[in-house]
């Protein structure tokens, strides 16, 4: 007879009890890209903590440094200053401890569901039973409801139902962290609330350790503890961090109309746009003084005589 065997059960720590010590840790991080007069700094001294348990958004407008940082995080690029730990260690290279959901993802199309998520779960616990990697991959695929579709390949499914595999691919691995790199952005609006509440869902039950960065504030508002805008780049920096302090679990339509989802929304928008007008204003007068001269040009008559005019109609 199998047993199959649970993973260890993840502490539950609400977002007011803070662990000792913070599980991912981001100091003084500053990446760039390029050199000399075509250099550009795309993050400037990052710091942050996230607390085991603890779901953290990071919130920018496009162009901002999303995608940067969360490369830093996963390990997918090194900071040229600056330190990223993990548990104390310093993240030097992908891990399976830190599970990522890209916002186009990324499944191998020969496989099924079932065989995306299956190939993850038997390269992570290669120690467990083949039944019991097996029970596991189902109550993933369960769990974000594709049991009647486990069967089929990607071009077989919706972007939504790509997505769920690319979700429970990445929660059957039980990493420490879960990122998730605008996991929604690729869908269309129904589908993305559907699959925001799933997440949501998802979180509540498992309390796993998450940072998701995207570019809207409502769905950080409803999955978040706490939200760091993103100061627009270059050179972007993290602005100060507004707890969310509405009670879980919750509930979207309940949530449009009470005044803290509101007034925090206004908060963090207000936020954005006055530090976008600042970053933009600062880079109008740092190239005020820059003068463009066009080169001196002297216009050549191709209708002189005895110039071959090659675009002329046939006679
Ligand atoms: N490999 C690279 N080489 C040079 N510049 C880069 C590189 N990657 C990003 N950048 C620049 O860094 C800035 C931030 O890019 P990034 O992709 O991190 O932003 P983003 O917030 O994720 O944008 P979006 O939401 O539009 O995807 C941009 O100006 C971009 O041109």
């Amino acid at each position: 007879m199998s047993v199959l065997l649970r993973p260890e059960p993840v502490a539950i720590r609400r977002p007011d009890t803070p662990a000792p010590t913070p599980i991912l840790q981001m100091k003084g991080v500053c990446k760039g890209y390029g050199s000399g007069v075509t250099r550009t700094e795309v993050v400037n001294n990052i710091n942050l903590n996230i607390r085991e348990g603890e779901f953290l958004a990071v919130v920018g407008f496009s162009g901002s440094g999303k995608t940067t940082f969360t490369q830093l995080v996963a390990g997918l690029i090194k900071p040229d200053k600056g330190t990223i730990t993990m548990e104390g260690e310093p993240v030097t290279s992908p891990s399976p401890d830190r599970g990522l959901v890209f916002q186009n993802y990324s499944l191998l199309p020969w496989l099924t569901v079932r065989g995306n998520i299956a190939l993850s779960v038997n390269s992570v616990f290669k120690d467990w039973s083949a039944a019991d990697r097996r029970a596991h991959v189902e109550r993933f695929i369960d769990m974000v409801g594709l049991s009647h579709a486990a069967h089929r390949r990607p071009h077989e499914l919706s972007g939504g139902m790509r997505q769920r595999t690319s979700l429970a691919r990445t929660l059957a691995m039980k990493p420490k962290m879960l990122l998730l790199d605008e996991p929604l952005s690729a869908l269309d609006a129904l589908t993305r609330a559907q699959l925001g509440d799933e997440i949501l869902k998802i979180w509540e039950e498992e309390r796993q350790t998450c940072l998701m960065i995207t570019n809207d504030v409502d769905e950080a508002i409803l999955l978040a503890d706490r939200i760091v805008p993103l100061n627009p780049g270059p050179s972007a920096s993290l602005g100060p961090a507004f707890t969310v302090g509405i009670d879980r679990p919750r509930n979207k339509t309940e949530l449009n109309d009470s005044e803290h989802f509101k007034s925090l929304r206004n908060a963090v928008t207000n936020y954005l746009v006055a530090v976008r007008q600042k970053a933009r204003a600062t880079e109008q007068a740092a190239t005020k003084h820059l003068k463009f001269r066009l080169p001196e040009i002297k216009p050549e008559d191709l209708t002189r005589k005895g110039r071959a005019i090659h675009n002329q109609p046939p006679r």
